[in-house]
Parts: C-alpha cells; sequence; structure tokens
C-alpha cells in the first residue's frame, strides 16, 4: 500500500475550497475611468483609490459570509464579458458602470440575463449633476441604486445584498 504523508496545507487549502464554494459570490464591477479613483475630480469622487475600495468589500464580505470578487474595466464589451463570466457562479453584483451607466443597452442586457439582483452604485450624487447623468439603463431593474455616499456606498451595496443571500445576516 502507498500512502503519502498528508500536507497540511492541502487540508487548509480543501478546508478554504469548501468555505468559499458554500458561501454566495458576489461580484463587484467598476466601468470606464473608475481606475483612476483617487487622482480623478477628487472634488467630486473622493480621494479613496480603487484598490481600496475593492480591499474593504473583500473585507466587509467576509464579515458577511460572502466572497467577493471585484473586477474594473474600461470597455463595455470586457464589462459585458466579466457579467457573462459570472452569471454561472455569482449569486448577485454590485456595479458602478459609470458613463456606460447613461449610455449601455449591452450592459443592461447582460445584467437582465443573469436573472440575478445587482445594486446600482455612484460614488457622486448623480442627480444633482449634468442633465444626461440623470438617466440610467440600469436603474430600473437594479434591487436598489446608492448615489452619494461616496465609497460608502459600495459597503451599504454589499450589506443590502448579505441581507438577501445570507438568511442569518441583518443589512
Ligand atoms: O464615471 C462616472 C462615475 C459615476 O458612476 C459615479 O460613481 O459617481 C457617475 C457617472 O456619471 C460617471 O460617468
Amino acid at each position: 500500500m502507498c500512502s503519502r504523508p498528508v500536507d497540511p496545507l492541502d487540508v487548509a487549502d480543501a478546508r478554504l475550497d469548501r468555505m468559499t464554494t458554500t458561501r454566495p459570490l458576489v461580484g463587484v464591477l467598476n466601468g470606464p475611468n473608475l481606475n483612476l479613483l483617487g487622482t480623478r475630480q477628487p472634488e467630486i469622487y473622493g480621494r479613496t483609490t480603487l484598490a481600496d475600495i475593492e480591499a474593504r468589500c473583500v473585507r466587509v464580505g467576509q464579515e458577511l459570509g460572502l466572497v467577493v470578487e471585484c473586477a474594473q474595466t474600461n470597455h463595455e464589451g470586457a464589462l459585458v464579458d466579466r457579467v457573462q463570466e459570472w452569471r454561472e457562479r455569482a449569486s448577485a453584483f454590485v456595479v458602478n458602470a459609470a458613463a456606460y451607466t447613461h449610455t449601455s443597452v449591452a450592459i443592461r442586457d447582460a445584467l437582465l440575463a443573469t436573472d440575478l439582483p445587482f445594486v446600482e452604485v455612484h460614488l457622486s450624487n448623480v442627480h444633482a449633476r449634468e442633465d444626461f447623468r440623470h438617466r440610467s439603463y440600469l436603474a430600473d431593474v437594479a434591487v436598489a441604486v446608492i448615489a452619494g455616499c461616496g465609497a460608502d456606498g459600495y459597503e451599504f451595496a454589499l450589506r443590502h445584498l448579505a441581507g438577501r443571500l445570507v438568511p442569518t445576516v441583518t443589512a
């Protein structure tokens, strides 16, 4: 009989796999120019970087019993690809489609095709800005819209989704 010594790291990996596969996955998706957060019009978008926001989302997700994966791209088709890729694995989304919020039927359709709940987030209060930002192609199919709370908006969105996905969590 051939017996291999048990590697404690393998055991820990397997345990982590099981834990993460049973926790709902939430995809946090950010659109064009949000990679510049921290230096882009800080008077409007604040000084928090996207890396800080994503790290906070992962940390808050862990506290809430969620697995959080984050992605950002400047390209409309790549946002659609990401939603399609998450479609098979995710339970919900937090979406800041940035300027594509106001223009993109393709991103709306991609989210609708998932049949999953999502929260639309904007750092700034888009309703207090130019008219073209008042229109959203996503808002009427989102479960909630959060605008004007800065980086806190992502955490609020995750707390809301956790309340829907993880029965023991109070939003
Ligand atoms: O890029 C962005 C960021 C934004 O989505 C926000 O987070 O406030 C608002 C959009 O109008 C703008 O195009």
